[in-house]
């Protein structure tokens, strides 16, 4: 089993054998490290996860040399400095598991970063899949330890900020195209015209794992903060078609929008990735551009579409409920769909699920308002955890962005008529605030929203000043 195959391999990390002295870090031969590592790498998704939970549990902390360090340490109250730290250090060394003392060792080895990482996606994919872990406090101790080493080895000082331009090697051309995760790629029009002029493309990489961009940000250049995604990712920019290939004129590089993000690897989620390189790009976008000073993204809202069918639904039964809709609206919509019968709500339901109502003007004229203040609703009141439940709009926050602005048919797309019914939504970044307005919003999940989104929730009191 895993565990005699640890047993034989490490037996000086496994928490039940009597030659785990309390050296701090027991000497292994990397040849034996790398033998742990390949016998991984051929093991089947099952053996996998049997191999986890063998070093989960066999390979955890010692919980009775914990609590013998503790009342040692106990015992040393009143004795002079040395003696406390003596006994301090000790206690520190007993409360680390022996996993980590294997991931520093797996570390050091050509590709090791890389195995953890990949390791740590299968952790991931083990906690999330199986409900009744026997082990699962052990597993998610695991995860815990494994993800402060990544973090620490994945520090912002240690990654490398690359822009790719349409002379990037075409490896990591197609890899941008593969990887992105938020407005698909058709083609190799569609890539040349998101690294071409007035568009920025950054990632990162890392030493650990060359030529890989662990996370992506595309950004649009453009003279004001964009409201539609059409006008990013479709036509050709029309100042781009103006200007000779590759030229670009400072002054309509006014505005930074940031339209895609993609993290590439799971098995450095919880890293922020994703964050820093937003950072990132923002100062390196600053020296480029010294006049740009509006920044903001242009965002999808996965899941509003799906909420508002939920929200409808429970509603159907209940007719004469004008919490969603008012009577004026089912009015108006009764007369745009051109049925008199009570049953609007159904009907309304099977236009939005078909994103029927997208051809029909008088439908999306009437739905506007009600479709825009039910969307600004669903991202500034419904929560998950006391977070906000759409997760883009929470990342955004956490970053200390604002909730700044709700555009309708912002996304057109069938995609965006699927997600959100058709709206996307700017989290802009007011620079001098983001950094007290992340720690505000982690610590007490304050979202900070612009008038135009207060209003639309119907709070009344609006932060004029935006
Ligand atoms: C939004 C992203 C980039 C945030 O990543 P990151 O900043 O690294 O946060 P985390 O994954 O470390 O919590 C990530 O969650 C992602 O790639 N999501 C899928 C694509 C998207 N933009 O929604």
């Amino acid at each position: 089993t895993q565990s005699q195959f640890l047993e034989a391999k490490v037996p000086q990390l496994m928490s039940n054998s009597n030659e785990r002295g309390n050296q701090h870090s027991p000497w292994i031969p990397d040849s034996t490290v790398q033998e742990v590592c390949d016998h991984y790498q051929g093991l089947a998704d099952e053996g996998k996860s049997n191999f986890m939970s063998a070093v989960a549990s066999g390979m955890g902390v010692r919980h009775d040399k914990i609590l013998t360090e503790a009342s040692q340490l106990q015992s040393q109250v009143g004795r002079e400095d040395a003696a406390i730290l003596q006994a301090e250090k000790r206690l520190r060394l007993s409360l680390v598991p022996g996993y980590s003392t294997l991931f520093s060792h797996i570390s050091r080895l050509q590709g090791g970063v890389k195995f953890l990482v990949d390791l740590r996606a299968d952790l991931l994919d083990h906690l999330l899949s199986q409900q009744s872990l026997q082990n699962e406090a052990e597993l998610k101790a695991l995860n815990d330890t494994l993800k402060d080493l990544l973090i620490g080895w994945f520090a912002a000082g240690m990654l490398n900020l690359e822009r790719v331009m349409w002379s990037s090697s075409c490896d990591m051309l197609e890899k941008i195209s593969q990887y992105e995760a938020v407005h698909p790629v058709r083609n190799w029009t569609d890539i040349k015209h998101r690294v071409g002029p007035y568009r920025r493309c950054f990632v990162f990489t890392h030493s650990s794992m060359p030529n890989e961009p662990l996370v992506i940000l595309h950004t649009a250049l453009t003279r004001d903060i964009s409201a539609s995604i059409q006008s990013i990712v479709r036509k050709q920019n029309d100042i781009a078609v103006g200007v000779k290939s590759g030229e670009e004129n400072p002054e309509e590089a006014q505005a930074a929008i940031f339209y895609s993000i993609t993290s590439t690897q799971k098995g450095l989620q919880g890293v922020e990735l994703g964050n820093h390189l937003i950072k990132s790009v923002v100062k390196e976008l600053q020296s480029e551009f010294p006049s740009m000073h509006l920044f903001s993204s242009l965002s999808p809202i996965p899941g509003f579409r799906d909420w508002l069918i939920s929200q409808i639904n429970k509603q159907v039964k209940d007719e004469h409920n004008t919490s969603l809709f008012t009577s004026q609206e089912l009015d108006s919509f009764k007369s745009a769909l051109n049925i008199t019968s009570p049953q609007a709500l159904s009907t309304l339901k099977k236009v939005i699920v078909t994103n029927e109502w997208v051809k029909s003007e008088s439908l999306v004229k009437s739905l506007q308002s009600p479709l825009m203040r039910l969307c600004a609703r669903y991202l500034y009141v419904e929560k998950r955890r006391k977070m906000a439940l759409n997760p883009v709009a929470n990342f955004h926050l956490r970053n200390g962005a604002t909730m700044w602005r709700l555009n309708w048919l912002g996304d057109t797309s069938p995609r965006g008529l699927a997600a959100s019914c058709g709206m996307m939504v700017n989290y802009r970044y007011y620079l001098e605030n983001t950094s007290s307005l992340s720690q505000r919003y982690i610590e007490t999940q304050n979202i900070k929203a612009s008038k135009q989104i207060l209003d639309l929730v119907g709070n009344g009191s609006s932060n004029a000043d935006m």
